[in-house]
């Protein structure tokens, strides 16, 4: 049984996979202090919250358990990141599910700013009639900036030319075809400062976009600017903003969230130009059910079938590539772990070669699968594809990747060395169409294994009856044979015997086997099959 923590106020209809499903316990528990998250997380597979609860470096320290943290909704920087991928814990988010929301309440908020509707709503409400007083203005063929042309960016586009607003938008990522097919402009932000009567940001807040908004940005902008922000707290520098409302170079802003969350800025949110609201973009039933069905469906397929769709702390390769990739992912994993089981010590340096046709695939995550399959060798459990790459720095190996080593004459081939001073271990491996994964390389020898679970390795002198010998003493002990290969470099020289067997090998057959005469070395070798998915529909 999978137990699950929600913290946050999530959707019981969004979640409601997850209260169905015989193999998860779902557990709400909201308002919790820090102290309280800290003293009950340890029973906990997942976690599931909102903006609310912070997941501090601290918290995961207790999380002993915890394999997966769902953020129901997009952003994640109530998370950290950091200490979660070290702890290889997945975090995923439901991107795109509460994008609609966050368009319409911009929108909003656009409008309210525009004809101040909020205040005009306060002061009728208290039974005054000040028709003179709320005078707005129009969004009719007025210039918008759009800073951050994402999911949210983009829609709102869309919707403020209806409104026949003319739109800039400032993203690095926006290119010059899609700003044409979504009939905008594409602008600086000096452009966007100097030409808007609105700028509304959906960035994400980053060192790059957090203070962007400060009092030398503000100078630049039009005067009269009415500007929006319902992404994140911290992209508009609040004193900032202040001072560009007093002064009068900011005519209003609307603000859904905030440098800190509730607010103190009281000076700030009681200024007459000021509209606000307690970050509401993404609280719509719809949204809120869509985030919680998002991330519940996930979770239940993380744990059952290692499948991940959203991971923040993960490449994100898409479901094609991923089934292209199965077969090499599988490859990876067993070449990861017959080096690893070969070199028996740590190795300090990894080395990584592909070519043939994984020259041109994304070999991201099969980069990730080796190096947590030799990493897993010593340190167990605790590894896994989140937190390969971190494991590795912490622990002072180095790694190089080759993309386009020579090709061995296969139409895929994957090479992995393991080194330490002189040591080195170097396992080559295939897949071939149609038949399965092949390992084609032990060291210098050439050989063409199709790997099995328990495998025996043996070097030994290259002289006549060496086979026999070995066969006769698995023979003694009733231990069946499936294939066994040979591979010598020259005749007469050293040569090695690999067998894939029925059954795992006990130590006393090792120990006859290492009275062989001519016999150098013997390795039991055993290979796990487990490895882990990751799709992006
Ligand atoms: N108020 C709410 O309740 C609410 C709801 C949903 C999302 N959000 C927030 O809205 C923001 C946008 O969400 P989204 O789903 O559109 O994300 P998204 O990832 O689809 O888009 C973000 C865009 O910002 C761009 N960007 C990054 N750095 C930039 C920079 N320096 N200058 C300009 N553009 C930059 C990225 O290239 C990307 O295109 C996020 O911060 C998200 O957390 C808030
Ligand atoms: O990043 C998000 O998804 C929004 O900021 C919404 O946050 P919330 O789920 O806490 O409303």
């Amino acid at each position: 049984m999978y137990k699950v923590l929600v913290t946050d106020s999530i959707s019981d209809i969004g979640l409601k996979k997850l209260y169905e499903h015989p193999e998860f316990f779902v557990d709400k528990k909201n308002n919790l202090t820090e102290l309280e998250l800290c003293e009950i997380i340890k029973d906990y597979d997942a976690l599931i919250v909102r903006s609310q609860t912070i997941v501090t470096k601290n918290l995961l320290e207790y999380a002993t358990r915890l394999r997966v943290i769902a953020r129901a909704g997009v952003g994640v920087d109530n998370i950290d990141l950091d200490s979660a991928t070290r702890k290889g814990i997945i975090v995923i988010n439901a991107p795109g599910a509460n994008t609609i929301a966050a368009t319409e309440h911009t929108l909003a908020m656009l409008l309210s700013l525009a004809r101040k509707i909020p205040h005009a709503y306060q002061s009728t409400s208290k039974g005054e009639w000040k028709r003179g007083s709320f005078k707005g203005v129009e969004l009719y063929e007025k210039t918008l900036g759009i800073v951050g042309m994402g999911k949210i960016g983009t829609e709102v586009a869309k919707r403020a030319k209806s409104f026949q607003m003319k739109i800039l938008g400032f993203d690095p990522y926006l290119s010059d075809e899609r700003a044409k097919k979504l009939g905008i402009t594409k602008a600086s932000l000096d452009e966007i400062a100097k030409q808007s009567d609105f700028i509304t940001f959906h960035t994400p807040l980053t060192p790059e976009t957090k203070g962007l908004v400060n009092d030398e940005y503000i100078s630049k902008m039009k005067k009269g600017v009415r500007l929006v922000n319902c992404a994140r707290g911290g992209i508009i520098v609040e004193s900032a903003l202040l001072h560009g409302l007093q002064s009068g170079q900011i005519a209003g802003a609307a603000l859904d969230v905030f440098e800190q969350e509730p607010p103190t800025n009281l000076d700030l949110l009681q200024h007459p130009n000021i509209i606000a609201t307690p970050h509401l973009g993404a609280s719509t039933e719809e949204a809120q059910e869509k985030v919680a069905k998002e991330v519940s469906e996930e979770i239940i397929s993380i744990f059952e079938t290692n499948s991940i769709r959203h991971a923040i702390n993960m490449p994100q390769i898409s479901g094609e590539i991923q089934k292209k990739m199965k077969p090499f992912l599988e490859l990876g994993e067993q070449i990861a772990q017959l080096a690893i089981q070969l070199f028996k010590q740590a190795p300090n340096k990894i080395d990584i070669r592909y070519s043939g046709e994984l020259i041109e695939e994304d070999t991201s995550l099969l980069t990730r699968t080796m190096i947590k399959g030799i990493l897993a060798y010593h340190l167990s459990d605790s590894v896994n594809i989140i937190n390969a790459f971190h494991l590795l720095k912490e622990h002072g190996l180095t790694y190089n990747i080759e993309k386009n080593a020579p090709n061995k004459g296969f139409s895929n081939y994957m090479e992995l060395s393991l080194s330490k001073g002189n040591e080195i271990v170097v396992i080559g491996g295939t897949v071939l169409n149609g038949y399965g994964t092949r390992i084609v390389k032990i060291n210098n020898y050439r050989i063409d294994v199709k790997p099995e679970q328990h495998l025996l390795y043996i070097k030994h002198e290259d002289r006549p009856g060496m086979i026999g010998l070995v066969g006769s003493i698995l023979g003694d002990y009733h231990i069946n044979i499936g294939t066994m290969q040979v591979g010598r470099e020259t005749i007469g020289g050293e040569a090695i015997m690999v067998l894939t067997l029925d059954k795992k090998i006990d130590d006393d057959v090792i120990y006859s086997l290492k009275l062989l005469n001519g016999l150098e070395e013997v390795d039991v070798l055993e290979l796990s099959k487990e490895v882990a998915v990751v799709e992006n529909y």
